[in-house]
């Protein structure tokens, strides 16, 4: 089996992230290890294991693998909204572990996390309004860029949202006030994690479209965790696969899907229906 492949990435060696390129860096994980303890049995798991990546301003950066791969506890890592573990975690240059309280209550906002379940990531009793007066209080400066229906208007929903409840919006309609929630805090960095697994086949490509449109416009960068290598090739520019908690082939997708290198990598391709990929290369 190949170990660790690093192949085309942009400047060099995805190991040294700081290496890469000029560009300013959203988002640096250096060497992160992150374990996770059975509260009944004191058994300690090894869920991410010297992982090292990094994300430009604007750069559409995908992790992909199997269910338990660690990217789920990779991604809340790297956003402060999970056991941070060991290794460096560099947030707009700012080290997650050396920042004060009160500067990671600044910084945070800055990466937006938009998750599976979009139903279990609103409030059941806040209409969508009300949610968004929430964030508006928590955040006046970032939020005071644009008006509710401007906002709703930008991920494609009408105003009369406003007035409903979670349980009266469909799992599309959810998911677009999700990624407004997060669109109105202005994020340099939204994390979308298997964004568009719990929806509809019909309204996925809408939503990833959505994603990829606020991507160009506000250019922040985006981390597309997923196991669905269709959805990684349709909007990021770079892969990096996971498997059981490392990374063992990273580049840029049309590279790596075209001739994947590490063994992990083809079993990934070759689980995909067949004519879909070969169609393609
Ligand atoms: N809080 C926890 N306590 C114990 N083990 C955990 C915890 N969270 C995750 N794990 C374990 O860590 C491993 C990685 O989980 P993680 O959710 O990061 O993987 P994933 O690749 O995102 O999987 P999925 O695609 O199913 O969400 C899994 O084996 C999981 O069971």
């Amino acid at each position: 089996m190949t170990d660790v492949v690093q192949k085309g990435m942009p400047g060099g060696d995805a190991r040294h992230p700081r290496a890469l390129d000029q560009t300013a860096a959203v988002l640096e994980v250096d060497d992160l290890v992150v374990e996770h303890r059975n509260r009944r049995t004191g058994e300690v798991f090894r869920a991410v294991d010297h992982v090292s990546l990094r994300i430009g301003a604007g750069e559409s950066v995908a992790v992909v693998g199997e269910s338990g791969s660690g990217k789920t506890t990779l991604a809340m890592a790297a956003t402060g909204l999970g056991p941070r573990g060991d290794g460096d975690i560099r947030l707009l240059g700012h080290s997650l572990s050396s920042v004060g309280r009160k500067q990671l209550r600044k910084l945070r906002p800055e990466a937006q996390v938009v998750f599976q379940d979009p139903h279990g990531s609103l409030d059941p009793r806040q209409s969508v309004r009300s949610g968004l007066r929430e964030l508006r209080t928590l955040q006046p400066e970032r939020t005071s860029w644009i008006e509710d229906t401007d906002l709703l208007e930008r991920v494609r929903l009408d105003p009369s949202i406003l007035e409903r409840y979670p349980h009266q919006l469909s799992g599309g309609q959810a998911q677009r006030v999700c990624i407004a929630r997060a669109l109105l805090m202005r994020p340099r960095l939204i994390v979308a994690d298997e964004p568009t697994s719990g929806l509809d086949v019909s309204v996925q490509a809408d939503v990833l479209a959505l994603l990829q449109e606020i991507r160009a416009t506000t250019g922040a960068a985006l981390l597309m965790i997923s196991h669905d290598l269709a959805v990684v090739r349709s909007v990021c520019d770079v892969v990096h696969v996971m498997h059981h908690g490392r990374v063992v082939e990273s580049g840029p997708c049309e590279t790596v899907f075209a001739r994947p290198e590490h063994d992990y990598t083809r079993e990934l391709l070759a689980a995909m229906p067949g004519a879909r990929w070969r169609s393609r290369q």
